[in-house]
């Protein structure tokens, strides 16, 4: 991970996106540093895909700009709902599949490729797949090759839809490890979530609400009770006692 500036990371200034001529996100300014993990969170419908969409260079501004250090090319995670199901590839063809932007079409996948499509199966606990149809696995199964696929394009910006949304407890585990590990060799690592624990967890965190920046910041400073009421209109419930003896 030496291709990214160090001091950089994404900068968003000003961005409005939107689809068919409606705005969907407005005037978003904000930052996604290097070597953390940033969650976007926000109720259902607040534009967390779109803006990652709009990162990922698959949806185009209407205003403002998304600057990425130099040649950098975002890898991007989409929800697994995204992906048919009906796709006749296996496991293993959907991880080499990250490795293609490194190479050209004719060329064959070198020694380096196959080594790093090896390391991103084992560290999503998927080897023993490998062989699977993308069709037969459950969804959490196929959730962890979607991300194996990111990881496998070794991008210093990993983009991630709701990489966790609907995982039981050691999928999500895997997952969130994978990201910490990716951030931690000096990726912008940014996933959509729903979940404000996974948010807190986060190292850095974007809350959107009705397409517009609430909060930026550390989690601890931007999920604040008072923000989580202005987002989702509900107030947190209180934290419960602890039984006395
Ligand atoms: N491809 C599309 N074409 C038209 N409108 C879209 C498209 N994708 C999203 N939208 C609209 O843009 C708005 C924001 O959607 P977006 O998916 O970005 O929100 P989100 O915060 O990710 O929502 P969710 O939590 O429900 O996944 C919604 O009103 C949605 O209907």
């Amino acid at each position: 991970m030496t291709r990214c500036d160090r001091a950089g990371g994404v900068t968003v200034h000003g961005l409005s996106a939107g689809y068919s001529g409606r705005v969907v996100l407005h005037r978003i300014t904000a930052r996604l540093p290097r070597a953390a993990v940033t969650a976007i969170v926000g109720p259902n419908g607040s534009g967390k895909s779109t803006l990652l969409g709009s990162v990922a260079g698959v949806v185009r501004p209407t205003a403002g700009s998304v600057r990425l250090p130099d040649g950098m090319r975002p890898a991007l995670v989409v929800q697994r709902s995204a992906v048919s199901d009906r796709l006749p590839i296996t496991v293993l063809e959907t991880v080499r599949m990250g490795r293609w932007a490194h190479r050209r079409l004719w060329r064959r996948l070198s020694e380096q490729d196959h080594e790093i499509v090896a390391e991103c199966l084992h560290l999503l606990g998927i080897s023993e797949l490998a062989k699977r149809r993308l069709g037969t696995l459950s969804g959490g199964q196929r959730q962890r090759v979607l991300v194996a696929q990111g990881l496998a394009q070794r991008s210093d910006i990993l983009l991630l839809d709701e990489p966790t949304t609907g995982l039981d407890g050691p999928a999500r585990d895997i997952i969130a490890g994978a990201l910490t590990d990716t951030a931690a060799r000096g990726a912008a690592v940014v996933h959509v979530t729903h979940d404000l624990a996974d948010a807190a967890r986060a190292d850095h965190c974007l809350l959107l609400s009705g397409g517009r920046l609430l909060a930026e910041g550390a989690p601890a400073e931007v999920l604040t009770d008072d923000a989580v009421e202005a987002a989702w209109g509900l107030r947190r419930k209180p934290a419960q006692a602890p039984p006395t003896a």
